[in-house]
């Protein structure tokens, strides 16, 4: 008997008939021959007006009353699902996390799932029930109720979905399924009929509400297949798959996305030595503080700029840490600014082909706007750009790589469909015990590569986009930007280059510095050392793990760029190896 899991968001519950609606959606189901497990969310914006509610009572309210607080709006509404399907005729129980034995560690508003118990669950759908699981909430070891971040249930379902071995996680939601980008700021943002769990990672990490990306860090280890679909329309039309493959093999990039609320740190004066970063993040991985964009860039007298963004809700605890830290290593002066944004561009055809990270530049350059930093993947570039420019740069950019239009060839949806079902439920359940734990595939050493460095280049819209148009018309493929945060009107901007080209690279940028100002530096003795795998941003250790193995091998770190499947520095050639070496003892625990 197949088993599929159905997950009602907020806005698929938020009032009486969208309850019964989805009650005669999960009937339908059954009465089709599957078993149901529902998972909802709180109705509407109720998780909102309770934190509202909290913080009227209190300025600073306990992370444990907070979870005892957010999780019964979810009880509130797996109740009344339980209801409208009695009431319809069906069998339905409802169960809380705690209830169905969601097991979690003990880190109150951002717990993480360690086992879920299926006894329960197994033996009431058995006896003909509709499980009714509340979302987003479980219990710690001592049985306090936990909550697993804003927007877990998404996570709940997937999570569900992948220890049940179930056939399909369907995601009800109020859009058609994932957009290029978020339908509310980009009127022509289109539906795509799939997108890969890496670009969606990246998506939803990077403010594609739609989704949780924790979710999908478990759909992608455990081979669960997603389907998002709009629970306001009762038809077959499908939404959009989350698996493996992308929706379209001729189209550098696939979505874009705007993370508004960042905050920026920058630590002046930091010695250029190895241990360095490893003292700044170590404190911030500590607090389980994700931390974004990092930016190294060469100071003078052997003393480093290093910046990184963070959200801005944890940026006074960021900022604390970060003083501790500077204190310590004799560093400073620290600056920060609370008045920008991220746009990032994300698709997995960037990987192989040129001209993605220009064209961006070029976008927003046309449009006036000033970039303030730039990293780079594999399969994303992202921009911070001054908060009040964010919609702006977000148009700018969809219009550009004509994310309205349909790429040419699609690959079918039943293809990909299938490829998602392939799953081996024997490693979905050998998986349970260690749900969450970091997986690593490898770390890897690329020394093939030399880097780039102009500095005191003049801050202004078009700096980048003029460099990068330069290289790509030479067709180099540039691997890492990093464009540090301006100081005095000045920026400095890196980047690698495979080290084959490094001639006419360095020509297409000093020609640029003769006529724009800025010097350049080139070095064809560096390496690129990565280490890649599922959950390596929302792990907050991963970059600390790297570089206390780097530090402790008297390895220094030139540049660093992260994503949700990769974190890359640049080190010094003749270290690669021995770095190579220290990273892989470092991560033997946890490569798959
Ligand atoms: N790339 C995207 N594709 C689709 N929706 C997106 C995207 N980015 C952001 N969104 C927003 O996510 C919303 C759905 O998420 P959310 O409001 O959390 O719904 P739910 O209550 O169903 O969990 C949509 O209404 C849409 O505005
Ligand atoms: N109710 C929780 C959990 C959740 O995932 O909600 P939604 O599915 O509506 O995003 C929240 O608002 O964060």
């Amino acid at each position: 008997m197949s088993l599929i899991v159905q997950k009602f968001g907020g806005t698929s519950v938020a009032d009486a008939e969208k309850i019964r609606a989805a009650a005669r959606r999960a009937l339908r189901a059954q009465q089709q021959g599957a078993q149901v497990v529902m998972v909802v969310s709180a109705m509407g914006k109720n998780t909102d007006i309770l934190v509202d509610l909290a913080g009227q009572v209190c300025d600073d309210p306990s992370p444990r009353e907070m979870d005892m607080l957010l999780s019964t709006g979810e009880q509130v509404s797996v109740a009344l699902v339980a209801m409208a399907i009695h009431d319809l005729g069906g069998k339905a129980v409802s169960l809380t996390g705690g209830q169905i034995g969601v097991l979690t560690d003990s880190s109150h508003t951002r717990a993480r799932i360690q086992s879920i118990d299926t006894s329960r669950m197994r033996r009431l759908l058995d006896e003909g029930n509709i499980v009714i699981a509340a979302g987003f909430q479980g219990v710690d070891q001592e049985l306090n109720i936990t909550t697993l971040g804003r927007g877990g249930s998404d996570t709940s379902a997937v999570a569900l979905a992948a220890v049940l071995g179930a056939d399909m996680c369907e995601i009800y939601t109020d859009v058609d399924g994932v957009f290029t980008t978020d339908p509310r700021l980009v009127a022509s943002a289109r539906k795509m009929m799939q997108v890969s769990h890496d670009e969606m990672l990246e998506l939803a990490s990077l403010g594609a509400g739609v989704m949780h990306s924790r979710s999908i860090e478990f759909g992608k280890k455990f081979h669960v297949p997603i389907h998002v679909r709009n629970s306001g329309v009762f038809t077959d039309e499908p939404g959009t798959i989350i698996g493996p493959i992308s929706e379209s093999d001729d189209r550098p990039v696939s979505g874009c996305a705007l993370t508004k609320e960042e905050a920026r740190i920058t630590i002046e004066g930091v010695p250029d030595e190895p241990g360095a970063s490893l003292n700044i993040f170590r404190r911030l991985a500590d607090l389980n503080i994700t931390v974004d964009m990092i930016l190294q860039t060469p100071g003078s007298e052997g003393k480093a700029s290093i910046s990184f963004t963070v959200v801005q809700g944890d940026l006074a605890r960021a900022l604390a840490a970060v003083r501790d830290a500077a204190a310590e290593l004799g560093a400073g002066p620290i600056s920060h600014d609370e008045t920008v944004c991220k746009v990032s561009v994300v698709g997995l055809g960037m990987a192989t082909q040129s001209g993605v990270a220009d064209r961006m530049f070029r976008a927003l350059a046309e449009s006036n706007i000033n970039i303030q930093a730039i990293t780079t993947s594999e399969i994303k570039v992202s921009c911070l750009v001054k908060r009040e420019q964010g919609l702006e740069a977000l148009r700018a950019v969809h219009g550009e790589f004509e994310l309205d239009r349909a790429p040419a060839k699609i690959v079918p949806f039943e293809a990909s469909q299938k490829v998602s079902q392939a799953a081996d439920l024997a490693a979905v359940v050998s998986g349970l015990q260690a749900m969450e734990d970091l997986t690593v595939q490898g770390c890897e050493l690329d020394d093939s590569q030399a880097l780039i460095t102009m500095s005191h280049v003049p801050d202004q819209p078009g700096i980048s986009a003029d460099i990068f148009e330069g290289v790509a018309a030479e067709g180099i493929i540039v691997d890492m930007i990093v464009q540090g945060v301006g100081a005095d009107g000045k920026t400095t901007v890196s980047f690698t280059v495979p080290a084959s080209e490094i001639d006419s690279a360095r020509k297409v940028v000093e020609e640029l510095s003769s006529k724009l100002g800025g010097d350049v530096t080139a070095s064809e003795t560096v390496a690129i050392l990565s280490v890649n795998g599922v959950g390596i941003r929302s792990h907050t250790g991963v970059s600390t793990r790297m570089f206390r193995a780097l530090s402790e091998s008297g390895i220094n770190v030139e540049l660093i760029s992260t994503s949700e499947v990769k974190v890359n520095v640049v080190v010094a050639r003749e270290q690669g190896d021995s770095g190579l070496r220290a990273l892989k003892a470092a991560f033997a625990d946890v490569v798959k």
